[in-house]
């Protein structure tokens, strides 16, 4: 393979982000230095990954295409201090589960994965050094700056947990102790970002550049989300149940923005197909019935953009696109994972309570009263039987905003007057 010149290395790491901070310091890396920008990736193993995925897996492949050293961190503490989304005995498995999806993610589009390095969390961050380093960032940050750079990725309930002031600083510290030139992540973690680059020189470390993609809609229109199936497909969905979630998914016709159909192709599907030609061009296509103008080959997702809001390319056919090109890539995920004992046994180590349903229900007493075991906390506060506070308390990982916007309370019930 040609080596890319310093122009196109700069191109194919910016390609498709939608926010760069402190461009110049990946310029310099790549230009002045010219050297491997050293990047990371972290992700926190909490629930199974999904085809969201896909999308951080698409600038992973660009960053090793322009000869970064890449690091994917496994954020297990991380997981542990998000309100205890992952509890710390299931971490290691949950950590080992995303290593081995995401290898497999990037094998299944073709990436080598040769060049990347997983860095386990707690290997480094429960050495002396780093602890040092957290208490003097805690010296630096205020309670409020450090709440707020959280506020779009440490879950929000009824009443915050420390974990979840010092889950920011954390990540800010990472940046130096995994010695990067560059943090990636989803636009979401932009206050995280900020509050690294101010703070990291306030304890003698140099600020870092912070590369941003764009937040995908899910299928149903709204964020990817963990609670409701239909927004997102598993991995290792089986093509019928692909086929459904698509036909069920949100697709206004005339309209891109938002459109989570779309921007899947535009985010995930097209550029997997550059990945995998020769020339990085890509394409998509769509096997129309003949009525409808027979198949088609879009050359670029501009020209497929256009014809959609041109209503010349319908949402039923674009669906299906989806359907059949995301399904080719799933086939092989699924046939790994199938002859996988191994992959299965560290599966259900990670997810235990998500096996078969148990059919006896027993009581256990939360609050003030018995109510069904692992009854969500929609079902608790109904009951009646805990105030919404305490079920929080009771049942963490459950995401207390959604249960009591569905019960119709606000935030604020509970509240002495
Ligand atoms: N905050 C990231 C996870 C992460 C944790 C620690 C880091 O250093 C980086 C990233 C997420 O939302 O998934």
């Amino acid at each position: 393979m040609v080596e890319l010149t310093a122009a196109e290395k700069i191109e194919l790491i910016t390609r498709g982000l939608q926010e760069v901070l402190k461009k110049n310091i990946i310029e310099d890396v790549i230009v002045k230095e010219n050297r491997p920008l050293k990047v990371y990736w972290g992700t926190a193993p909490t629930g199974r990954p999904h085809c969201g995925y896909f999308v951080a897996m698409v600038k992973i492949a660009h960053f090793l295409q322009a000869g970064c050293e890449v690091t994917v961190l496994l954020a297990d503490l991380h997981a542990f201090l998000d309100n205890l989304k992952a509890p710390l005995d299931l971490v290691a498995h949950r950590a080992k589960y995303y290593e081995n999806i995401i290898k497999t993610l990037l094998t299944s589009i073709g990436v080598p994965i040769d060049k990347l390095t997983f860095v386990l969390g707690s290997s480094y961050q429960l050495t002396p050094k780093y602890a040092l380093d957290l208490l003097r960032m805690s010296t630096v940050v205020t309670e409020h700056d450090a709440k707020k750079a959280g506020a779009e990725v440490v879950k929000q309930v009824v009443s915050p947990l420390l974990s979840g002031l010092v889950y920011p600083l954390m990540q800010a510290l990472d940046e130096e102790h995994l010695g990067v030139d560059a943090q990636f992540g989803g636009v979401d973690q932009r206050k995280i970002f900020t509050l690294a680059a101010e703070q990291l020189p306030s304890v003698g470390y140099k600020e870092r550049a912070h590369l941003m993609n764009p937040m995908v809609p899910g299928l149903a229109g709204g964020k990817m989300s963990a609670s409701d199936p239909n927004s997102k497909i598993d991995l290792l969905d089986p093509p019928d149940i692909v086929k459904n979630k698509l036909k069920k998914a949100v697709c206004p016709p005339l309209e891109v923005e938002g459109n989570g159909v779309y921007s899947f192709v535009e985010f995930v599907l097209f550029p997997i197909s550059q990945l995998a030609s020769a020339d990085g061009k890509g394409s998509f296509t769509v096997n129309r019935d003949e009525k409808w103008g027979g198949p088609i080959t879009y050359e670029s997702i501009e020209q497929l953009k256009t014809d959609y809001l041109a209503d010349k390319l319908s949402p039923v056919d674009l669906k299906q696109g989806v359907q059949e090109t995301l399904n080719a890539i799933l086939a092989p995920i699924r046939a790994s994972f199938e002859s996988n004992k191994e992959w299965q046994t560290i599966t259900e180590l990670a997810y235990p309570s998500e096996g078969p349903k148990k059919v006896k229900k027993k009581e256990k007493k939360i609050g003030s009263g018995y109510v069904k075991k692992n009854a969500t906390i929609a079902e608790q506060v109904a009951d009646g039987k805990v105030k919404p506070q305490n079920a929080v308390a009771e049942t963490m990982g459950v995401d207390a905003k959604d249960a009591l916007e569905k019960l119709s309370l606000d935030a604020g019930a509970g509240k002495k007057e």
